[in-house]
């Protein structure tokens, strides 16, 4: 089965790693890739062909990887070179199947997925959507291709927004309070190494224990919370600080700007 990406930066390279990593051939993958030096390089590191976008969309499966603001355009470019029985699988926050729909041939299945760069380390969290051509075999072909990087849930097209805020967008905000705790760290009089590592491996303890135990995260905050304690002290400050709320409503603008992403494409 023959699959191209077309889109090949920071979440085009992680699919096309992952899927080598997983044992593809590279002789079946392709990439679609403009830039000369951008090609040089994916050729030499991964030893797949890199391709116009019109070559690459006679492949079985072409995986669009392409900026949300790109979309119509490389739509626009490889439309009259796909046939029926094709599948088309994008990654772009915000586009919808039927607007994909709209710019291609009749026959062509469609799936959106919502994926995220911890594919990179084969953690990712993936969310696959079936557009309207589209059948029970082409979402296994989609979920084979994103359960190469990790953990894979259908769901339906109108939760894709919100998906994009949690799982697509959610490594943005853990780094984010990883970045300040290292911060908070270094002012208590930690050198920044101390305090990253300390930082990392509590994180990555800490999601391991999430995941194996199955513990809800408030029993496992309160086993922590000893009364009258020091973590008391500190999630006291954080709600306070109204952390919570924040959290709320950063996921609603990240929701609300995946909806917006399409405007003004048609
Ligand atoms: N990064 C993430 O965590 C996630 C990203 N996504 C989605 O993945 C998509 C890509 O995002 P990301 O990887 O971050 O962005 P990047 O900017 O890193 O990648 C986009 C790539 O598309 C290439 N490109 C642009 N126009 C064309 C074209 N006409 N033909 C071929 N390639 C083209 C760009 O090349 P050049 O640099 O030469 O312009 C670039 O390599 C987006 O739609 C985003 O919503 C989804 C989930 C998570
Ligand atoms: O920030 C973005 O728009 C993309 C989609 C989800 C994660 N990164």
């Amino acid at each position: 089965m023959s699959v191209a990406i077309i889109g090949a930066g920071v979440m085009g390279e992680t699919l096309l790693s992952g899927l080598i990593r997983a044992g593809r051939d590279a002789a079946d993958l392709v990439v679609g890739e403009k830039r000369t030096d951008r090609a040089e390089e994916l050729r030499d590191r991964y030893g797949v062909d890199v391709v116009s976008n019109v070559e690459a969309a006679k492949a079985e499966t072409v995986v669009l990887v392409v900026k949300p603001q790109d979309m119509t355009e490389v739509l626009g470019e490889i439309a009259p070179h796909l046939r029926p029985g094709q599948l088309l699988v994008s990654l772009a926050a915000g586009i919808t199947t039927a607007l994909i729909e709209k710019h291609i041939p009749d026959g062509v299945a469609v799936v959106r997925v919502m994926p995220n760069t911890p594919a990179l380390v084969d953690e990712g969290m993936a969310a696959i959507s079936a557009g309207s051509h589209c059948d029970e075999a082409h979402l296994e072909i989609a979920e084979g291709l994103l359960a190469a990087t990790g953990r894979v849930v259908r769901v339906p097209e109108k939760q894709q927004d919100a998906v994009t805020a949690i799982s697509g967008s959610g490594p943005a905000y853990l780094f984010f309070v990883v970045e300040s705790m290292i911060e908070a760290g270094v002012h208590l009089g930690l050198p920044r190494t101390t305090a990253t590592e300390l930082v990392v491996q509590t994180v990555v303890g800490s999601a391991k224990l999430l995941r194996e135990t199955g513990t809800h995260p408030t029993v496992l905050r309160e086993q922590v919370t000893s009364p009258g304690g020091t973590t008391a002290a500190a999630i006291r400050e954080l709600e306070d600080h109204k952390v919570r709320a924040a959290f709320i409503t950063a996921m609603e603008a990240a929701r609300d700007r995946s909806r917006s992403l399409a405007e003004g494409l048609d």
